[in-house]
């Protein structure tokens, strides 16, 4: 049965939810599911906005059917042409022939590389409009927010933009589409901030363009290809976006992301983070890199202005792990933190020396002299280094 949701008068979320999906794009964990979007207009032309994945195409043709009732299909507007959205683009062309598609030049070639098909595409570029009847649309190049073709379209007559993936999230729909009928802050989050800053955060120069574009129009909704639709308190969610794309941290507070074989290591970690309480930081994170998902440690990277790493050395280099998650780091971009670092060794520790470079080729980020090094378990004597990696990054706090 068609599972629809109204919108506007005459705008529909024609989308589906997969909870069954292990690894989005293959590589990050999706405990809470995904939701593909999809929008369809009922003005005096019908318009749908993207398709969906294949995982919810019958679905979504159920909606889409329904959602059209006795009318046809007149235009399709493509505003992202990743797969996990447009995956179905070549079915709808099936079913509805005379669809046009409105879509910019990059994504026109994409089509014809998935698709191995000629379209006939409305061909559109920046500030271009198409008049739909009641509805005039405006499209704005959003080029890698998250791909190169990716392109917003703002309704000029409701104030909606078409966000493609800015303003997404893991989690699929639970029955409430709106941000404002759930509890956003506390439930999804973590989530969009997942999404965010793995899936886009490299790009946070593009974003900031996007964000200066949106911010010339009055927007009084956003509807994104994934997560919960925004009516309301849309300032917060785009402060969210502004702080993640210039890299600012959201919270005072230190993440420590360790790596450990035997225990030593994790053991420096927790007498560190107990340290840093009894001094009142409440702002502590514990991450063991060979547990936690690295999207989960690039996440709260993103979020927390202080990290510490420590990893055992391994085969004279840094524990694969904590390896990955820096190198992770490093290719989402992360700046502006300020950084600590443990290491372990029980014949020659160069773990620290190795993370360290590795942070170096990394922007405006402080690290906080000396490394401790652990030979194979901590002493009791090294407790005064201890203390003194906490006073330096409480002290750097302030
Ligand atoms: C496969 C393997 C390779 C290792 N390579 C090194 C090394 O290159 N240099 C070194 O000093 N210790 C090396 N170690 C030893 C560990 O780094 C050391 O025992 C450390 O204390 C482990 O910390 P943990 O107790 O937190 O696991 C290696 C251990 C393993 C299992």
């Amino acid at each position: 049965m068609y599972c629809t949701k109204n919108i506007t008068d005459d705008l529909y979320w024609i989308g589906g939810n997969d909870r069954r999906l292990a690894l989005f794009e293959n590589i990050f964990p999706v405990p809470n599911g995904v939701s593909y979007n999809s929008y369809v207009l009922l003005d005096e032309k019908t318009v749908l906005f993207d398709t969906v994945d294949k995982a919810v195409s019958e679905q979504f043709f159920e909606n889409l059917v329904h959602a059209l009732g006795e009318r046809t299909l007149d235009y399709v507007i493509i505003n992202h042409m990743e797969p996990d959205h447009c995956a179905m683009l070549k079915e709808v062309i099936m079913r509805y022939p005379d669809v046009q598609i409105v879509c910019n030049a990059k994504t026109a070639d994409i089509i014809k590389q998935f698709f191995k098909i000629e379209t006939d595409a409305v061909i559109v570029k920046e500030n271009d409009t198409l008049c739909t009847g009641k509805h005039t649309f405006t499209f704005l190049m959003a080029p890698m927010v998250h791909w190169p073709e990716v392109m917003v379209t703002y309704d000029t007559t409701d104030k909606i933009l078409f966000s493609a993936d800015a303003f997404g999230t893991f989690g699929a729909i639970n029955g409430n589409l709106f941000a404002d009928e759930i509890e956003f802050e506390h439930k999804w989050l973590d989530d969009a901030r997942r999404y965010y800053t793995n899936i886009v955060g490299k790009y946070g120069a593009q974003v900031q363009a996007l964000l200066k574009k949106a911010s010339n129009v009055e927007i009084g909704m956003i509807c994104p290809l994934h997560g919960p639709v925004w009516r309301k308190d849309l300032e917060w969610f785009i402060e969210k976006y502004q702080k993640w794309s210039t890299y600012e941290p959201e919270d005072q507070g230190v993440m420590i992301a360790y790596a450990s074989i035997y225990g030593n290591t994790e053991n420096a970690a927790n007498v560190l983070a107990s340290r840093l309480a009894d001094k009142g930081l409440k702002n502590i994170a514990m991450y063991d890199v060979s547990v936690t998902h690295p999207s989960v440690v690039v996440s709260e990277a993103f979020r927390a202005s202080h990290l510490v790493f420590a990893s055992p050395t391994y085969n004279g280099g840094i524990f694969p792990n904590m390896e990955t998650v820096l190198l992770d780091l490093k290719a989402h971009n992360l700046q502006k933190r300020t950084i600590a670092f443990m290491q372990n060794g029980t014949w020659a520790a160069t773990s620290g020396r190795q993370m360290n470079e590795l942070v170096s080729g990394m922007k405006e980020m402080t690290v906080l002299e000396p490394t401790i090094t652990i030979k194979s378990a901590l002493n009791d004597s090294q407790s005064e280094e201890i203390d003194a990696m906490v006073d330096a990054i409480l002290e750097s706090m302030n």
